[in-house]
């Protein structure tokens, strides 16, 4: 599946090495630093969850692709990948959610 968001993960990679804010919404936004990527995650997120409950599926679709890009940068800068997040997916694999929660430390 993460082979699909291979060329982004590229391109990202490309804009932070070489590219700058004048000509590069990825090196213009990442110059702004974590805290602000971090906080465009937050509102593309955001976005996502109304137009999941107020819009067509169309626009569902581009706000989903807004927080995905915003979150592979993110995680780029972080020194991740979404390799890694796929990684994690896969050990989960095979384990129930309720099973897992239930199988936690008392807090
Ligand atoms: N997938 C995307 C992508 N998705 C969304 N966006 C941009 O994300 C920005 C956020 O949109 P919003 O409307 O939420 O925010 P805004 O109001 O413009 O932002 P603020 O100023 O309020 O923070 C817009 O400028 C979008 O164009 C993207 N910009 C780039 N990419 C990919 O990144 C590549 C490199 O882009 P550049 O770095 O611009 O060359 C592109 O070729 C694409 O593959």
């Amino acid at each position: 599946m993460t082979d699909r968001f291979a060329p982004l993960e590229q391109v990202i990679a490309d804009r932070l090495a070489a590219a700058d804010a004048g000509s590069s919404y990825v090196a213009k936004l990442a110059a702004k630093g974590l805290p602000k990527v971090a906080q465009k995650v937050g509102e593309e997120a955001v976005e996502t969850v109304i137009a999941a409950l107020q819009e067509a599926d169309d626009k569902l679709v581009g706000e989903a692709a807004d927080l995905l890009f915003h979150l592979t940068l993110l995680l780029r800068l972080r020194g991740l990948s979404l390799d890694d997040v796929s990684a994690e997916l896969a050990r989960r694999e095979g384990t129930s959610g309720l099973e897992e929660k239930a199988a936690r430390p008392a807090e």
